[in-house]
């Protein structure tokens, strides 16, 4: 097939692990970057998903064809101190994929898609059938894949960027969540409400839609490295928070550690995500990599002590195994109804609110945004 034509003379070619060669359009910066290759499903919110940490070390791909339209809006808009339309400071993504890259028409934006890209340095791919690209990893499953942009004329050579490919890490060697997690704590408080609630959170790379709602809520927030100490993120507060996060959750043994010394605190838990996976592991329980991961804002899951169905956001590429749950002590909450995965677990004592799915969601449905109203429930509750 002959290649696109394309404007700005950028070109971009991605080479995935099993050999196939895609060649498209080049927007945002030039360069060359490896990460693995996933999809969401998710059909605005690309400002929140290209700075959500969890996608740190993956090339995004979007399967709603249409993305840029609303432009870029502006990082000084805040809520409690925290930017109302990004989940962090940055840009996260290795690269990002999409069919048709589009020239922005709202009033909010402050610059284009290409704009931010390029001054982010994250180079970005367009004009790709991105449903044969999302069929090809629903079959074989996410793969590693390096993506090159390049001003036309400079291709590079399909062999080099096989031989780049192969020499790089595998996204799941990699302690992701060490790299997103702030190196200091930082103390966040409500704005124009009173701080009904004081939390430390184990910071694995925070979204800040989960800011944002707990600060809403009356939680004041403490987040720490993600190597600190369980006596330190007990003293003083009201409970813990142990927050999403990028990467393989079994590398982390020094997070399941301290995650095990919080358990024996018996400090009111909220988990989410990578939290929720950190929680299991520190049981003893198991995980393990979904073939093509759950990401995007219309994933039900399904309150198995209700039987209940929510439309949830997810961003997870590993599971908890439900059997290796059996004789901990937690119990299945949630589970997601097309796959039958574990989506929320509750401890049979301890007073743990725990999901998989995001809650915040950031970009997605606030239908479960009433995990946050729970988890104050259960901190009054072991007030007494
Ligand atoms: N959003 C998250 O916290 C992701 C958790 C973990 N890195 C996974 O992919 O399963």
């Amino acid at each position: 097939m002959k290649p696109p034509r394309c404007k700005r003379r950028l070109r971009a070619r991605l080479l995935l692990e099993d050999g196939t060669r895609i060649e498209g359009c080049g927007f945002g910066a030039t360069g060359v970057r490896v990460g693995e290759v996933v999809f969401t499903t998710n059909m605005v919110g690309y400002p929140e998903a290209l700075t959500d940490p969890s996608f740190r070390g993956q090339i995004l791909v979007y399967t709603h064809p249409m993305v840029g339209n609303y432009g870029v809006p502006d990082p000084r808009i805040k809520v409690h101190g925290i930017p109302a339309h990004y989940e962090s400071d940055r840009i996260q993504v290795e690269g990002f994929i999409v069919t048709e890259e589009t020239v922005p028409h709202h009033w909010a934006s402050v610059k284009t898609l290409h704009e931010w890209l390029r001054e982010s340095n994250v180079p970005g791919m367009s004009r790709v059938d991105t449903r044969a690209l999302v069929k090809r990893l629903r079959e074989k499953g996410v793969m590693m894949g390096v993506l090159a942009v390049y001003e036309e004329g400079e291709e590079p050579d399909w062999e080099e960027l096989r031989e780049v490919l192969e020499k790089s890490p595998r996204y799941d060697d990699i302690r992701y969540a060490e790299l997103v997690s702030p190196t200091e704590p930082i103390t966040h408080k409500p704005e124009g409400i009173e701080a009904k609630y004081h939390v430390a959170m184990l910071d694995c790379g925070v979204k800040y839609g989960i800011l944002r709602n707990l600060l809403s809520r009356g939680f004041q927030v403490t987040r720490y490295p993600c190597n600190t100490p369980p006596e330190k993120l007990v003293d003083g507060y009201d409970g813990v928070v142990l927050s999403n996060g990028p990467g393989n959750p079994a590398l982390l043994e020094k997070q399941i550690e301290i995650v095990r010394g919080l358990l024996e605190y018996r400090v009111p838990i909220l988990a989410i995500c990578l939290g929720n996976q950190l929680l299991a592991l520190a049981h003893g329980a198991k995980i393990f990599k979904l073939k093509y991961g759950h990401r995007g804002p219309n994933k039900p899951v399904v309150d198995v002590t209700t039987g209940h169905c929510y439309i949830t956001t997810q961003n997870h590429g590993y599971a908890i195994d439900a059997k290796s749950l059996e004789g901990t002590g937690l119990h299945v909450w949630f589970i997601n109804p097309d796959d039958k995965t574990v989506e929320g677990l509750r401890h049979e004592k301890l007073p743990i609110v725990s999901t998989q799915f995001h809650p915040e969601a950031s970009p997605g449905p606030w239908d479960t945004t009433w995990v946050f109203e729970l988890y104050s429930k259960v901190i009054e509750n072991s007030r007494g």
